[in-house]
């Protein structure tokens, strides 16, 4: 599998509070690899920083080329795309508007090349279809999720950086979400996943990292990582609960992961 990202010493700061450090980290072609780690661990920080939202020192490299100097909009030319945290739909939009606006900026698409793309993206979430002229405002927290992921596909991303995918939505939502992941990755694109619901990370990824207070505490094929002791008792906690950390809900964001998810920007951004 070739490489597609290789971030090596990473650091970011928010003033002198330094939040990532020395951070290193790969994702081949067509894997799924996961950021674990509690409330403020730095994991949209990390990929706050990936994206350009957010300096950093390090460097960056995508297909081989080091990213660091480029700003959000030429990352995303590169190819990548950001589903951030708070989905930042065009809540007052159609649907199929929303997905509209996802391809416009970053592939500069044709009409033709959108309808395409559109119909892959309908093809993969059946119920968006369904649901093309319906406001975003006014589709369920599962179907925003779906049309987040939907709209960051139509620059045709090779990496799709997913921001705590399951948060805040119920546990069968949470499965089709996973299945989705899944899915994706049999569609040939890269899945950078942050998560805080580590059972269900763990489960749909190849490798994982564990990132505890900006730096990597653990790292390992996810399987196997799934079976550390120490991930078991801090992570996944005991199975009445379905895994420690699904409860847990997002504390600070970051300025940064706010402007970012601006929907001026997350019109670029995905
Ligand atoms: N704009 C900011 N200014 C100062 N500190 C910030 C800012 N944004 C985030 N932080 C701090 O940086 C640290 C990392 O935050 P980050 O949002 O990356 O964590 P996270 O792992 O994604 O957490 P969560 O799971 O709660 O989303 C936290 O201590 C947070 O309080």
């Amino acid at each position: 599998m070739s490489e597609l990202l290789h971030v090596q010493g990473l650091s970011a700061a928010y003033g002198r509070a330094e939040v990532l450090t020395s951070l290193n980290l790969r994702l081949r072609q067509g894997e799924v690899v996961t950021v674990i780690g509690p409330n403020g661990a730095g994991k949209s920080t990390t990929l706050n920083a990936l994206m350009g939202v957010l300096p950093s020192r390090g460097r960056i490299a995508f297909k081989g080329e080091d990213l660091q100097g480029l700003d959000l909009e030429q990352r995303v030319m590169k190819g990548l795309a950001l589903v951030p945290e708070k989905r930042e739909l065009f809540t007052t939009m159609t649907v199929e508007d929303n997905l509209v606006l996802g391809g416009f900026r970053p592939m500069r698409l044709g009409q033709r090349d959108w309808r395409e793309q559109i119909e892959t993206v309908y093809e993969l979430f059946p119920r968006l279809r369904e649901r093309r002229q319906q406001l975003a405002g006014t589709l369920s927290g599962g179907e925003r999720q779906m049309l987040a992921v939907g709209r960051a596909l139509m620059g045709r991303p090779s990496v799709l950086m997913l921001d705590e995918p399951s948060l805040g939505l119920a546990p069968l939502i949470v499965k089709d979400i996973f299945r989705i992941v899944a899915r994706l990755r049999e569609t040939g694109v890269s899945i950078l996943l942050v998560e805080q619901n580590a059972r269900a990370a763990l489960e749909v990824a190849d490798y994982a990292y564990v990132l505890e207070t900006g730096e990597i505490a653990l790292e390992g094929l996810a399987a196997e990582l799934a079976r550390d002791a120490r991930v078991v008792e801090t992570y996944l906690g005991s199975s009445r609960r379905g895994g420690a950390d699904v409860t847990g809900v997002g504390t600070a964001k970051a300025a940064a992961a706010i402007a970012a998810a601006a929907p001026v920007d997350a019109g670029d951004a995905t």
